[in-house]
């Protein structure tokens, strides 16, 4: 599993650390890591040209010792100094290397002599406020092209929920330390991130704040059948979609029909019941007992019908898409809503716009309002709990962006909660198998949402 922590419960673990250890430990492990990760990307280090950028704090200090350590190894070492001061250490270190302040800006001659093969962000890390100065930003595009390496976040960025509130760096590689932060997980910041990759710095660190769930954690949570199970105790999922369109009724069927359940009943209206008949001979059609209910999928002006004869059977119900236009004032714990950035939007009164840019906020906004699982659905899907959990999903392309897609998906978490998953691990176990299901489907190119569905048996089995 990947963890991301906030910035105060990192610095809470640093400090504990730091307390212990010989003064300069835990930046020279940090730079040590930099330097290794600056080499892999270049794929050497002898004549390669690095240039820094190096803001006032710890960040820049890192960088300066990185490239103290790259100068060593025969790169050639510049660093433009962008804040008020500098990391004094850091900077005679990198002197001392053979490293060269050199200005800023175009100052033409006595500026950097050629185009650096990677530029290093050390501009600012976990002390930043989010945005950059005009400098900054002006010396990133005189850049612009080259492949950047961020030091433990993209400079600018919101680190602790993942916003992006004017400019940042957008970077090829992040290399940060001890743990991921939140911006490291969550769009859209995460988005910035590029490759992400961890250095070990020996924290002892609290509860996560947000997690990426990983191949084996999925596999650990789904309930796979046992000898003594029948169809009934692997769990009976049901759906009432499809009333206004009966292919999103089709396609939650279709997710909620992968296997993973006992079995499958679909209790909407007779037409499309009639045609349930004809696509999946496997399907139950007609009420009766189930373990969780999916609604609103196609659903039109019939979803608050349908999404209030579920609730009253006191079990989970997996609320999607015209379901959520007729929420009740709070939900049972067990509910799971499902809505795209637009849905969530119109849920809570604000701009999709806004949605889109504070991802995890809005998402635990709802959670808190309606007292269920939100599963906002994206490029990084986020789950998050009444009670503060919250999951990213890492699986999945572009090529999910498909009408239906999220009809599938609503299906599928449908039929984990049927299993007995609770609604959260339902819902982030679901989110990454569809993003995986999606992943093996495509194979580099478009898919549509029956593909998903049927790729979803195959995510499982290869399951560690
Ligand atoms: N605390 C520790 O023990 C460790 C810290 N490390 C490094 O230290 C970093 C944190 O260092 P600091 O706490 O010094 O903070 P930063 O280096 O992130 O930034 C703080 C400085 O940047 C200025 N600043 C803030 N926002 C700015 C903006 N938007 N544009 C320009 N300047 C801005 C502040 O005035 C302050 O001088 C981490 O991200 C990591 O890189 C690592 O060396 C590992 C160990
Ligand atoms: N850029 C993207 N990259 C990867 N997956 C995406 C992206 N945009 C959307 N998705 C996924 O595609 C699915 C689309 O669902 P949704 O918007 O509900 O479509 P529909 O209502 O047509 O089924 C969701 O699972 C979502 O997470
Ligand atoms: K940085």
């Amino acid at each position: 599993m990947r963890s991301a922590h906030t910035v105060e419960q990192v610095r809470a673990a640093e400090g504990a650390l730091l307390a212990e250890l010989p003064a300069g430990t835990l930046m020279d492990r940090a730079a040590a890591g930099l330097a290794a990760a600056v080499v892999d990307l270049l794929g050497g280090a002898y004549g390669r040209r690095v240039l820094l950028l190096l803001g006032s704090g710890d960040n820049g200090g890192d960088a300066a010792f990185a490239g103290a350590r790259l100068a060593r190894r025969g790169c050639a070492v510049e660093a433009v100094l962008l804040g008020s001061s500098v990391h004094e250490a850091g900077l005679a270190a990198l002197r001392a290397a053979g490293g060269r302040v050199v200005p800023g800006g175009s100052s033409g001659e006595s500026g950097p002599r050629s185009r650096p093969d990677v530029v290093v962000d050390g501009i600012v890390g976990i002390g930043g406020r989010p945005g950059l100065r005009p400098e900054a930003v002006a010396e990133l595009e005189r850049h612009r092209g080259v492949p950047v390496v961020s030091v433990d976040v993209p400079s600018g960025v919101s680190v602790d929920d993942g916003r992006l509130v004017g400019p940042h760096v957008t970077a090829d590689l992040t290399v940060t330390f001890g743990t991921h932060k939140v911006c490291h997980l969550v769009d859209p910041a995460a988005a910035a991130c590029g490759a992400v990759e961890l250095v070990d710095l020996g924290l002892r660190l609290p509860p996560v704040d947000v997690v990426a769930l990983q191949a084996a954690d999925v596999s650990s949570l789904l309930r796979t059948p046992g000898d003594t199970d029948h169809k009934y105790t692997r769990g009976v999922v049901g759906l009432r979609t499809g009333t206004a369109y009966s292919g999103a009724g089709l396609l939650s069927l279709a997710g909620a029909a992968s296997g993973l359940a006992g079995m499958v009943r679909y209790a909407g209206p007779d037409e499309v019941a009639d045609l349930v008949r004809a696509a999946r001979p496997d399907v139950v059609v007609g009420a009766g007992r189930v373990q969780a209910w999916v609604v609103g999928s196609g659903g039109g002006d019939a979803a608050g019908e349908d999404l209030a004869t579920a609730l009253a059977d006191e079990v989970p119900v997996v609320v999607d898409a015209d379901g959520l236009r007729h929420l009740p004032e709070e939900l049972p714990a067990g509910t799971v809503l499902t809505p795209h950035a637009g849905e969530l939007a119109r849920m809570l009164g604000v701009d999709r716009a806004a949605v889109e840019g504070a991802q995890l906020e809005h998402a635990r906004r709802a959670a808190d309002r309606w007292g269920a699982v939100c599963l906002l659905k994206g490029r990084r899907s986020l789950v998050v709990a009444p009670d503060g959990r919250a999951a990213v999903t890492s699986t999945g392309v572009p090529w999910l962006a498909t009408a239906g897609a999220g009809d599938v998906l609503a299906g599928l978490v449908g039929a984990l909660l049927a299993t007995g998953l609770d609604a959260f691990d339902a819902a982030a176990v679901g989110s990454w198998l569809h993003g995986a299901a999606a992943t093996l489907a495509s194979a580099g190119g478009p898919i549509t949402a029956p593909e998903v569905a049927s790729a979803i048996p195959e995510a499982v089995r290869r399951l560690p």
